[in-house]
C-alpha cells in the first residue's frame, strides 16, 4: 500500500508572535501545525486557537491522568477543534477508553480529532526506559502499548520511526502512525534518541512526521520546511 505522508511542524515557543510568524513560514509545506505544552502554558488556549487559525491543529497536550479527569479535559478543550490530539498510552486501557468516549461525545462526527496515543517518547532509549522499570526495550514496549491503544479504539500512535515496520506488521494499515524524532541529514539530534531522516521515515511507513527545531531554529524556517516536504515527495 502506498501511503500519503505529511509534515507536521512543531512550533515550540512561548511567544505568540513568533508562533504566528512560523505558521506563515511553514503553511506552504506543512499539513498541520503542532502546538503543545510550552506554547499553551505560556500563551493560553485562546492563543492556540488564534495562532492555528484555519491551519489544521495538532494539539499536543499528552494527556495522562485518571480516566475521569482525562475525559473531562477533552470536553474542556473541544472548543479548539483540533485535527489531532495526544494522550499517553501508559495511562492505561481505562483511561484511553474514557478518552475515546469523551471525544465521541464532545465533537460532532465530522469534526472529531484523531486521538493519538504516545507510546514511548523518542527521547528515551532502551537504557533510559530500563530506568523506569521497562526491561525489554523500546520496541517491545511500543508494540505492547500500541496493541492496548487499538483495543481502546484509539485512532493512531505516536512512536519513533524505528517502530513503524513492526507496528505495521502487527496492527496493519489502519492506525495513523505519527513519528517525531525526525532529523534531516546533518541536523543536530539534541535530546532525541530514536531518530530517522524524513525519507527513511517515509520508506518505513509513517503517515506523518513531526519536525520542530530543524525548522524553527533554521536561519530560514520556510526554506527548511520546504526542503523537508521536498524530501518526503522525492
Ligand atoms: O507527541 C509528540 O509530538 C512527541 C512525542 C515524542 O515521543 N517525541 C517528541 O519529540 N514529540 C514532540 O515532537 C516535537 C519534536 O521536536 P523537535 O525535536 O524539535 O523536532 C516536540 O514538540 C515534542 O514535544
Amino acid at each position: 500500500m502506498t501511503r500519503k505522508i505529511g509534515l507536521i511542524a512543531a512550533l515550540d515557543t512561548q511567544n505568540a508572535a513568533t508562533a504566528q510568524t512560523w505558521v506563515q513560514a511553514v503553511a506552504p509545506s506543512a499539513g498541520a501545525v503542532k502546538l503543545g505544552l510550552e506554547f499553551a502554558y505560556a500563551a493560553g488556549f485562546q492563543a492556540v486557537a488564534d495562532v492555528a487559525g484555519a491551519t489544521p491543529l495538532f494539539l499536543d497536550l499528552k494527556l495522562h491522568d485518571i480516566p475521569n479527569t482525562v475525559a473531562a479535559a477533552i470536553k474542556s478543550l473541544s472548543f479548539l477543534r483540533p485535527r489531532m490530539l495526544t494522550l499517553h498510552a501508559s495511562g492505561g486501557l481505562a483511561m484511553m477508553e474514557a478518552a475515546r468516549k469523551a471525544c465521541d461525545e464532545a465533537f460532532p462526527a465530522d469534526a472529531r480529532p484523531s486521538l493519538l496515543a504516545v507510546t514511548v517518547l523518542t527521547s528515551l532509549d532502551d537504557h533510559a526506559l530500563a530506568e523506569t522499570g521497562v526491561m525489554d526495550g523500546a520496541r517491545a514496549q511500543v508494540l505492547r502499548l500500541g496493541k492496548l491503544a487499538m483495543q481502546a479504539g484509539i485512532d493512531g500512535l505516536v512512536c519513533s520511526a524505528h517502530e513503524l515496520a513492526p507496528l505495521r506488521d502487527t496492527l496493519g494499515d489502519t492506525p495513523l502512525l505519527v513519528t517525531p524524532g525526525i532529523r534531516p541529514a546533518g541536523s543536530q539530534a539534541g535530546d532525541q534518541k530514536r531518530i530517522m531522516t524524513p525519507s527513511e521515515a517515509r520508506k518505513a511507513g509513517a503517515d506523518w512526521i513531526v519536525v520542530g527545531r530543524p525548522i524553527t531554529q533554521a536561519a530560514d524556517p520556510a526554506a527548511a520546511a520546504a526542503a523537508i516536504a521536498a524530501e518526503l515527495a522525492a
